[in-house]
């Protein structure tokens, strides 16, 4: 449902700082009690003043409530959030130089948290997608429909793997299921090889047999109850609104993709979001989301900005057609 500009809660600007110490364990700060969300755990920081940008805020949050000088950062993503009355927009920051030893100025509980263990912790959910971003990877490889050249389509395949995609959905929608077996039997090698995580595209069947994960098209997603594999396999989807989005986050699903953002040349008949309204759908659900259409692996940081988890694609990511 979309909201009349009469009922959009003003966006409440809010900067966050991402530290890690030498063991690459994270800080996290837990929300003291009488404020909203007591008890729940945050990136320390708060909100940006009148005529403040986001890095000088979160100088002085730091200031205030580690005790820290915050002396070099970088950008990581910027969450646009809903969630009851409240609009925020949380630009989150890696806090790459500090001096001084963080400690609770306001008498917060502070944690050094191990990356893996973050999801552990009751987070806000703003968030959740940040997480995502510190723990998965920022690139989904769709592969194109593999013709009967498999030599040639697990060599290019390779090649995308050795530039680092570490997440890959097998995309072969007109397969027969004996051909399209013996395709996955070497497509799961060849991921394994290359520590990446395999999805195959629609079947559910072929995920469960040859435990991989599973990614469903949109019509798919609307028709299920329940996640459809077990929790160790991700299970992500295509969406394109927002009614998909909010299902495929009561469903529990791992992640999906939405677009298209920019006009395609495999989708040509399809409609570009744009930006602005990817990102209204985005502070709607708080499950990561890959941006997807007429986007390339360098467009990360924008997507970022935009409150993606990365981006997803086929053209630019596959080495004969990018
Ligand atoms: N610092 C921080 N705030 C977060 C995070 N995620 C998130 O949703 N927020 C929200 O962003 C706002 C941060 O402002 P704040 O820390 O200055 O809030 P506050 O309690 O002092 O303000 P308030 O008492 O007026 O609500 C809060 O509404 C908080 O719930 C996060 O990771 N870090």
């Amino acid at each position: 449902m979309r909201r009349s500009p009469l009922d959009t809660p003003r966006i409440v600007p809010v900067a966050a700082g991402v530290l890690t110490d030498a063991s690459g364990r994270v800080l996290l700060a837990r929300r003291t009690s009488g404020r909203d969300l007591a008890g729940a755990w945050e990136f320390p920081g708060g909100k940006v003043e009148r005529n403040e940008s986001p890095e000088a805020a979160l100088k002085r949050e730091l200031k205030e409530e580690l005790g820290i000088d915050v002396l070099a950062t970088e950008p990581l993503m910027s969450v646009p959030q809903h969630h009851g009355s409240k609009a925020i927009k949380l630009d989150v920051f890696r806090v790459t130089k500090y001096a001084g030893q963080p400690r609770g100025m306001e008498n917060q509980a502070l944690a050094w948290v191990p990356n893996g263990k973050l999801t552990s912790y009751p987070m806000p959910p703003a968030d959740l997608p940040v997480v995502a971003a510190l723990q998965k990877p920022a690139h989904y490889l769709i592969t194109p429909e593999p013709t009967t050249d498999t030599t040639r389509f697990l060599r290019e395949l390779d090649a995308a793997l050795s530039r680092g995609h570490r997440l890959v959905q097998l995309r072969a929608k007109t397969w027969q299921e004996k051909p399209l077996k013996a395709l996955l039997t070497l497509t799961v090698a060849l991921c394994k090889k290359h520590k990446a995580q395999l999805l195959i595209n629609g079947q559910l069947g072929l995920a469960h047999d040859f435990d991989v994960g599973l990614h469903l098209t949109s019509e798919q997603l609307m028709g299920l109850h329940a996640r459809p594999l077990a929790a160790r396999l991700p299970v992500s989807a295509s969406c394109h609104n927002l009614e998909q989005l909010k299902h495929a986050q009561a469903l529990g699903l791992d992640f999906v993709v939405l677009g298209s953002v920019n006009k395609t040349a495999s989708h040509p008949d399809v409609a570009p979001m744009g930006w602005k309204a990817w990102q209204e759908m985005r502070a709607e659900v708080s499950l990561p989301i890959f941006a997807i259409g007429g986007l390339g692996p360098d467009d990360v940081a924008t997507a970022r900005q935009h409150g993606a988890q990365g981006v997803a694609g086929i053209r630019a990511f596959w080495p004969s057609l990018g």
